[in-house]
């Protein structure tokens, strides 16, 4: 994961992948600011960040001040000493992550472990330095912090998914006590209106397509960036980017993906959220359902 060098005194924030580049670029600002700081104490200077290149939106997601805001004031806010944290997937979520880490690192948090919703959060806490267990090691969690696609402001219902991490997502927020959702405030949308990833088994494609298209929705295989072919999930299946043009009836779309075969797991999480934490332009705003 990367690292982040911040010197507020001297308004310097620089980042890269590794550590010693942090230090080489935090090095040339501060030569170019004229203060002097030793190696030793620029590393204490350095925190672990998502990296923009182990998630979809990249720098413009990851970089963006309003998830940034959203995913640490959530991180704060809710976990406490001796919690069991399901942690969630994105560059929202990413930020509570790093945020957990560096509680515990700073002896802010004591006691809390993590469990992950994909390997991108696998990665992330345990660079930060996140106890983690395996999801097959408990069966409740106190919190869930997990980000979203798109999010009501009417009912604590989400679209999740984007990054193909849903099948496992939805477990790990089912399981726990309070599912908050980490995101900004352009994901609000009435009635939602992404398109819904839906996780089929590779063979089971074409009939699971033509089911969809009888339920209303116009599917899209999810096709690999760097990669030939379509992208395939963590479970080993393929997506489908289901258009269905709107929801106005989400229990009713959500209840028509359910009964066809083939699919392991639908992105629309509903009745599930319990709070939306959103990043603004200046502040972080709190929804409670
Ligand atoms: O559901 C997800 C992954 O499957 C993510 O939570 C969702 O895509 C939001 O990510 P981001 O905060 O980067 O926009």
């Amino acid at each position: 994961m990367a690292k982040e060098f911040t010197d507020d005194d001297n308004d310097i924030q620089v980042w890269a992948e590794s550590e010693a580049d942090t230090i080489e670029t935090a090095r040339e600002e501060l030569d170019a600011a004229g203060v002097e700081m030793s190696d030793e104490e620029i590393r204490d200077h350095i925190e672990v960040i998502p990296s923009p290149n182990r998630i979809k939106s990249g720098a413009d997601g990851v970089f963006d001040a309003r998830r940034r805001r959203g995913g640490i004031r959530t991180a704060q806010d809710l976990i406490e000493d001796g919690m069991d944290v399901g942690l969630g997937t994105g560059s929202t979520t990413a930020w509570a992550v790093a945020e957990v880490g560096r509680m515990i690192r700073h002896g802010e948090l004591e006691d809390v472990r993590g469990v992950a919703t994909s390997l991108q959060s696998h990665e992330l806490a345990k660079e930060a330095g996140i106890p983690l267990v395996n999801l097959d090691a408990v069966t409740e969690l106190d919190v869930t912090i997990d980000g979203a696609d798109q999010y009501s402001e009417d009912e604590p219902t989400v679209i999740k998914g984007g990054g193909g991490a849903h099948a496992r997502e939805k477990v790990v927020d089912a399981m726990a006590d309070r599912l908050v959702i980490a995101t900004d405030e352009e994901k609000a949308t009435d009635p939602l209106d992404f398109p819904v990833p839906v996780e089929v088994m590779p063979d089971a494609r074409e009939v699971v397509s033509k089911d969809i298209r009888e339920v209303g929705g116009e599917p899209e295989l999810r096709m690999a960036v760097k990669k030939d072919g379509p992208v395939f999930t963590a479970n080993g299946n393929l997506v489908l980017d289901v258009d269905f043009g709107g929801l106005d009836d989400t229990a009713g779309t959500a209840r028509d993906l359910e009964k066809i075969p083939g699919i392991l797991e639908h992105g629309i999480f509903l009745d599930m959220v319990d709070t939306v934490y959103l990043g603004t332009e200046d502040d972080v705003d709190v929804l409670e359902f």
